[in-house]
């Protein structure tokens, strides 16, 4: 699970930072370039969203990666979490973009050798990337030192302070009653950031009281919707109502927080290194990701805006326990959540119980 730690600078403005947050997502996921400004300005571009005349362009760009993505790559590691590889003249985008997505690997085996800067990295560069993450992209950064053009500007602090300022800004916009199969006696509460980032929901089912019955659930497209049969997804959330409703009252929150947090097109990603042998730790990892990259603090906002405090909570999941406690809800019970499992997804809930550690 990423941390992230609060900068030291006060700053006046949430809002407006927030705002330039926004931007800049919208920036890097256009192609465009978002400066961060801290002693030095330095400026990124998605590495997977880079254009060729912006490539052109650039003096001395820099591809910055994660460790997680430079291990994959045999690349040694002199800098601590991220590494700088100097783009060379002859490398075009789509050179850059095969080392930065791993789908490639199997179809571009002969990448590198790469030969990794030794100097001290600019705190900017680890930003970048934490900055593609957030917009959904490849964890993967194109940076070169000086700001230009009229992009939007940020500091290292808005951007790793982000989450949780989001989590802070949010409120409730709308709520309506829906009956749902099983749970009839349903109510939809919208959340939204102030940024407009992606809304998140709570289903209050019956009669929920302190400490309420309570399922984290992270959105899964394919599976909420879809059925996949790649994972556990559609059957956790509708057991979940089902279970809930049949206790008397609860709360499912469903979290904007697609594939633990890379996004969905990350997701598919993954899923297809899965097909050529990789267990979804091992996807994760080889996209440059963290095996989970969820933040509960959204979670835990939700959770006190409709007044609870206390949670039983249904998962198997031990790092959602310590995520909700540390965002100040108690969680007083762990209630086992578990489903059977089918020929696709034994093995993805296997390598869960071995590596990460879920509870059976
Ligand atoms: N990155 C990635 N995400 C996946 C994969 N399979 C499912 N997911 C995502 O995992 C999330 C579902 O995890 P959850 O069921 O909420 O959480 P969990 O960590 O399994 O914990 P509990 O179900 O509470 O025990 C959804 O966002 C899915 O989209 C995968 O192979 N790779
Ligand atoms: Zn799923």
């Amino acid at each position: 699970m990423p941390t992230f730690s609060k900068s030291k600078a006060p700053r006046q403005t949430p809002q407006a930072a927030i705002d330039r947050l926004a931007a800049a997502i919208d920036a890097l996921r256009a192609g465009r370039g978002v400066t961060i400004a801290e002693r030095a300005e330095v400026t990124v571009y998605a590495a997977e969203a880079l254009r060729p005349n912006t490539l052109k362009k650039l003096e001395k760009p820099a591809l910055i990666l994660s460790h997680a993505r430079a291990r994959t790559l045999k690349i040694r590691l002199y800098t601590p979490e991220i590494i700088a590889l100097p783009i060379k003249k002859d490398m075009g985008v789509e050179d850059i973009r095969a080392i930065a997505d791993p789908t490639t690997d199997l179809d571009r085996p002969m990448k590198g050798p790469f030969q990794a800067l030794r100097t001290k990295l600019p705190k900017a560069y680890g930003a970048a990337v934490t900055l593609t993450k957030l917009a959904g992209l490849l964890p993967a950064a194109v940076v070169v030192k000086g700001g230009f053009g009229k992009g939007p500007k940020l500091s290292i602090g808005e951007i790793t302070d982000y989450e949780l300022e989001a989590a802070a800004g949010l409120s409730i916009v709308a709520r309506a009653r829906v009956p749902l199969e099983g749970a009839e006696k349903t109510e939809l509460v919208a959340f939204r950031a102030a940024d407009g980032a992606p809304e998140n929901y709570a289903i209050v089912i019956g009669d929920p009281r302190d400490p309420v019955l309570t399922r984290m659930h992270s959105e899964c497209f394919t599976g909420d919707l879809l059925g996949s049969l790649k994972c556990d997804c559609g059957p956790q959330l509708r057991g979940a109502i089902t279970t809930i409703a049949k206790a008397g009252g609860g709360v499912v929150l469903y979290l904007a927080q697609e594939g633990r947090g890379i996004g969905l097109i990350n997701k598919l990603r993954a899923y297809r290194l899965q097909d050529q042998g990789f267990d979804t730790i091992e996807a994760n990892e080889r996209l440059g990701f963290e095996a989970d990259e969820r933040v509960y603090a959204v979670a835990a906002r939700m959770l006190s805006l409709l007044g609870f405090k206390k949670v039983r909570l249904l998962t198997n999941n031990p790092d959602k326990i310590a995520a909700l406690d540390h965002a100040g809800i108690e969680v007083v019970e762990r209630v086992p959540h578990a489903f059977p499992s089918n020929s696709h997804n034994a093995a993805y809930l296997r390598t869960k119980a071995l590596k990460a550690g879920h509870l059976l």
